[in-house]
């Protein structure tokens, strides 16, 4: 179950870029339920994982992202029986209108200009905006993405690297040839020598 907002698509929240009309979409908020009990509101990203997971490696296994439930304030950390309930979890991107902010932002007004258009969430997040700044942004909200519509992020793959001949033999032949080819020379060249003088 996702929240009640709005949802937009990465091109309709696109259009919104304005200093006249500025839309961003930041966070990765997860909405599920529990059996017998819903949480509207928790944060989610890989980061969590490490800091709040006593076993991240088991946990995103089951999840690539961790959840981090806010319950008024106190931060619930899963216990493992949990996970396996983060099956039903839908991932959520929120879509603020921070026309109104933008001459207000501490940050300028820029920053969230060029922060439109795209999945702001991880340039918030890099600055590292305070509790004070996160509760704010509530009064922004305007709705939701369906991030299908948001192109997952690239991973850098290095190039194929050339095949390397795993099979030494042969250069231990090429080797192996350059210090006896000479040595037999050397030994021929030696044995002329003796044979011309004794006769
Ligand atoms: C609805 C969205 C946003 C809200 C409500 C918000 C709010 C704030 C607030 C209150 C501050 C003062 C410092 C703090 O309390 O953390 C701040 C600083 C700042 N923000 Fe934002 N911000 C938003 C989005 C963004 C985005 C998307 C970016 C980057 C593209 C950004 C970049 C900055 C920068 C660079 C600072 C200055 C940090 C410093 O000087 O230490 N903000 N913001």
């Amino acid at each position: 179950m996702v929240g009640d907002g709005k949802v937009f698509t990465l091109a309709q929240v696109s259009e919104h870029k304005t200093p006249k009309d500025c839309w961003l979409i930041i966070n990765g908020k997860v909405f599920f339920s529990l059996p017998g009990r819903a949480f509207p509101h928790a944060s989610c990203g890989v980061d969590y994982a490490i800091m709040i997971s006593p076993k991240p490696k088991a946990l995103l296994r089951i999840c690539t992202y961790v959840v981090e439930l806010d319950l008024g304030n106190r931060f619930h950390m899963f216990e493992e029986h949990d996970l396996f309930m983060l099956v039903s979890v839908s991932f959520v991107q929120q879509v603020y209108d921070v026309t109104k902010f933008l001459e207000d932002h501490p940050g300028g007004d820029e920053v969230l200009l060029s922060a439109t258009g795209k999945d702001a969430t991880d340039d918030f997040e890099d600055v590292g905006h305070s509790d004070s700044a996160r509760d704010m942004m509530d009064q922004y909200y305007v709705g939701e993405i369906d991030i299908s519509t948001i192109p997952k992020k690239t991973t850098y793959k290095p190039p194929n690297q050339p095949h390397y001949n795993q099979d030494k033999t042969s250069e231990f032949i090429i080797k192996l040839l350059q210090f006896l080819v000479p040595l037999a020379i050397l030994c021929l060249a030696v044995g002329i020598h003796h044979y011309t003088k004794s006769s």
